[in-house]
């Protein structure tokens, strides 16, 4: 199996509004930061606060208002795990993996099942995602995102609609995977111990500004019920709750 370099992130004075019947409304303004390669930066906020439009607009599917993003490498290819797999019902596990790979001349179904198997799949190839758990779909949706070997993964609040076992599961997956395979990942969620269990790094949004940039310098495997854990945590909430 290949495995890309890991890609930097470079996010300039950025600026986003919609435009609503009431007017123009702004999420967020002159947000600037730099990801690192091979580093796990997880963006946590309250509902609203605008996760989803700044990470739509890291993978290109929203537009930017003003600032710009850039890539190092600049043709960086990005991965997407989605709050739903968004799997094609009609298509196997394979087949939605190759579904993807429609432009690759290299593609074989060992390219599949390779991934496929990274997620703990191997006896699942053939089912339709229908005949699958919530869990097992999410797993396919991470299997298809790293199949095309991107340099940085974007998740937006991947485990959210799993219930907290399979949630903890999947962490510890995606914790193996991360090291193992040498990818950026920025990770968005609203679970502050979710972000403090994965992450590197927790950028705050609210009050449409990135108003915390936090290390977690807690030493990996992270136990949860740990003293230590336990204080970061409660130091990140009063951050998190910092602003109004
Ligand atoms: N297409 C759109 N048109 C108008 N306003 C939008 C659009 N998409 C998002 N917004 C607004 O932008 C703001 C930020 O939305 P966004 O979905 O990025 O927040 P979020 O932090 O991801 O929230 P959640 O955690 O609830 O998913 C919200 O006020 C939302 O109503």
């Amino acid at each position: 199996m290949t495995s890309a370099d890991a890609g930097a992130i470079k996010v300039q004075n950025l600026a986003k509004e919609y435009e609503t019947e009431g007017g123009m409304e702004l999420v967020f303004e002159d947000v600037s930061f730099e990801i690192e390669p091979s580093s796990f930066v997880t963006l946590i906020g309250k509902s609203g606060s605008g996760k989803s439009t700044l990470l739509d607009i890291v993978s290109g599917i929203t537009k930017a208002t003003a600032g710009s993003v850039t890539f190092d490498p600049p043709d960086v290819e990005l991965g997407h795990v989605f709050q739903s797999p968004r799997l094609l019902p009609w298509r196997t596990c394979l087949k939605n993996i190759e579904y993807v790979h429609k432009d690759n001349p290299d593609y074989t179904d060992d390219l599949a099942k390779q991934y496929l198997d990274m997620v703990g799949l191997s006896d699942h190839y053939n089912k339709y995602p229908t005949q699958l758990s919530g869990g097992q779909q999410q797993r396919v949706g991470i299997a298809r995102a790293l199949s095309i070997d991107p340099e940085i993964l974007l998740m937006d609040e991947p485990f959210s609609n799993l219930d907290e076992i399979t949630a903890e599961s999947l962490r510890q997956e995606l914790l193996q995977i991360w090291g193992e395979l040498n990818k950026t990942i920025f990770f968005v969620t609203h679970d502050i111990t979710e972000a403090i269990e994965l992450s590197d790094r927790i950028l705050m949004i609210g009050n449409g500004e990135i108003y915390g940039d936090v290390s977690v310098d807690l030493d990996r495997p992270r136990d949860l019920e740990s003293n230590e854990f336990l204080q970061f945590r409660q130091q990140a909430i009063d951050k998190f709750h910092s602003i109004e």
